[in-house]
């Protein structure tokens, strides 16, 4: 399936796509407290698709890379900064681990999400997206604005440029902006290893993406009477540099490896990094963005919190000119982000 700008279901198709789903208030987490046995049609997922889940008891014998962090502070500095590397190339995503952010910074911003979706359905639609803004923050159903019309069984918080907070939980913003300050640094550092692994200058990702801008995605899937025919989150790529994902403990993240859909399996204090769009981009499809999506199970909901580190709208990516050679000629045209996430509104990739 085409890459989809996860950050921009809101829009013009929205309105008509919400009264599809139903009364005014509806989201996905209130559909499913009615106790229904089979999903409505409008989130059964195409034949195609379907084809292409795999079972949790059928998983890839080949698991997502682990990353250890700390091996960049002693000897297994050249080790580690290899590993990451070549998880950037092959994969497009890893976990690590000894990321040097407090358990308690990950706990906070997982409690204080599940604290708001248990508010009530009122309180949580003070906070509703405006569906006459596109790329608005708040709260909203996954994909209203999806073009293929199929819905997907989850629920956002979206904080485009950390924005849009809500009063209640108390707790909530300053868990969020804590877990998006942690992550930041995280990511700051992967990329300066993937530049130096690239015989780049250091800093020269950094420096090309001018000051970043960061949102936040606060995911919830609710439980789900057939998994087996929906989608939590369609699959896509993100349209950033990198993005930083924690989540519960409950399985329900895929990646693409080549062909095959590979189940994550959380780990209590990893965090899930994903190549972005931009950083494939950059680095002349070096680092590859990985397609990923989120499927849902009967028993339990599921919340994950995801952190997007992406350019400033008005700088320029291309592919950096120091790995452009005879052979291997740029392979994207350099365009603003602004431009880029433009032309994704539009289903255009690259
Ligand atoms: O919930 C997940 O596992 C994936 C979330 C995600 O891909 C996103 O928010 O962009
Ligand atoms: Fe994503």
């Amino acid at each position: 399936m085409a890459a989809q700008d996860m950050s921009n279901m809101v829009g013009p198709l929205a309105k008509e796509r919400k009264q599809e789903a139903g009364d005014e208030d509806t989201s996905v987490q209130t559909l499913a407290g009615n106790g229904m046995l089979e999903v409505p049609r409008r989130f059964i997922r195409s034949e195609t698709e379907l084809a292409s889940f795999t079972p949790h008891s059928t998983l890839s014998l080949e698991p997502m890379p682990m990353i250890d962090l700390e091996g960049l502070h002693d000897y297994r500095r050249q080790f580690t900064m290899a590993a990451i590397s070549s998880a950037c190339l092959h994969w497009g995503c890893f976990q690590v681990v000894n990321h040097e952010i407090p358990q308690s910074i990950l706990d906070d911003a997982l409690r204080s999400a599940r604290e708001f979706f248990e508010m009530t359905a009122k309180e949580k639609q003070t906070y509703k997206m405006e569906l006459e803004s596109p790329n608005g923050s708040g709260y909203g159903i996954q994909s209203l604005e999806s073009k293929d019309k199929v819905l997907d069984w989850g629920d956002v918080m979206f904080h485009k440029n950390m924005d849009k907070w809500p009063a209640k939980p108390a707790t909530y913003k300053s868990a969020m902006v804590s877990y998006a300050r942690e992550t930041r640094k995280v990511l700051e550092t992967l990329l300066d290893v993937v530049s130096v692994e690239l015989r780049l200058m250091p800093t020269y990702f950094r420096d090309l993406f001018g000051d970043f801008e960061q949102s936040l995605r606060v995911n919830y899937y609710p439980s789900c009477p057939q998994p087996e025919l929906v989608l939590g989150l369609r699959s896509h790529t993100d349209p950033v540099v990198f993005t930083a994902l924690l989540e519960d403990q409950t399985r329900g993240l895929q990646v693409k490896n080549g062909e095959k859909w590979v189940t994550v399996d959380p780990e209590p204090d990893a965090v899930v990094i994903f190549v972005g769009d931009q950083l494939q981009i950059a680095s002349n499809g070096r680092c590859k963005a990985v397609t990923h999506r989120a499927v849902v199970n009967k028993d339990t909901d599921r919340i994950s919190i995801a952190m997007g580190l992406a350019p400033s709208p008005k700088v320029v990516v291309r592919p950096a000119p120091e790995l452009l050679e005879k052979g291997s000629p740029a392979r994207y045209e350099g365009r603003t982000y602004g431009e880029f996430k433009a032309n994704l509104a539009h289903g255009v990739r690259w």
